[in-house]
């Protein structure tokens, strides 16, 4: 199972590095890992296992940040109680369209390659359309809004070298582009 040890820290190169692309059919290894990213999202949202293995939640994982500079992440969002808002491994995704209108998590982003908390909003479209491929290879499509939309932006961002906190102005970290939504 993948543990805290595993997640590579900012600072590595891997992380600032342009993920390869995957050719379709994956081998063992790369299946492996994708079921292995999947498991620490849910490892990470149970009290129990999360505690007992000292795991910080998460509701995404990119391969880079478990040191494969490969174009796959795995995504966990929870919705309201038990709702699964979205549970997906992408592979090769890419963002197609994206609103003008953009929108930014009130309590601002974290993620588990960065030890420091980092106040600020994080603005990202608030709806985008991804086309990705899927273990299997097979063409798909998602249209998401809000919460979803965000977090696999700040999963693919991952996959193209950038962090959550580039997204930060410097100067102004509360400060709000115009057209741009708070989510709380
Ligand atoms: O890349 C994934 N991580 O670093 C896992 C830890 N961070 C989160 O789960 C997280 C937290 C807040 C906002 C967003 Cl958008 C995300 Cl993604
Ligand atoms: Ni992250």
């Amino acid at each position: 199972m993948i543990l805290m040890k595993d997640i590579v820290r900012d600072g590595d190169p891997v992380l600032r590095a342009t993920a390869q692309q995957l050719d379709f059919p994956l081998n063992d290894e790369t299946k492996q890992l994708a079921h292995d990213m999947m498991e620490f999202l849910v490892n990470s949202q149970d009290p129990k296992i999360a505690e007992k293995h000292q795991l910080r939640a998460g509701v995404g994982l990119a391969a880079p940040q478990v040191g494969q500079s490969i174009q796959m992440a795995a995504l966990l969002v929870p919705g309201e109680d038990d709702e699964i808002l979205l549970q997906e491994v992408i592979v090769n995704p890419k963002i197609t369209r994206s609103s003008v209108r953009q929108a930014a998590l009130a309590e601002g982003e974290g993620c588990l390659s960065v030890d420091r908390d980092i106040p600020g909003y994080v603005p990202r479209a608030d709806k985008v359309t991804v086309r990705y491929q899927n273990l299997d290879g097979e063409e798909k499509e998602l249209k998401l809004k809000d919460y979803p939309a965000i977090v696999i932006q700040h999963e693919i961002d991952h996959l193209n070298g950038h962090l959550f906190y580039d997204h930060i102005n410097q100067t102004e970290p509360f400060s709000l582009p115009k057209n741009t939504i708070i989510l709380s």
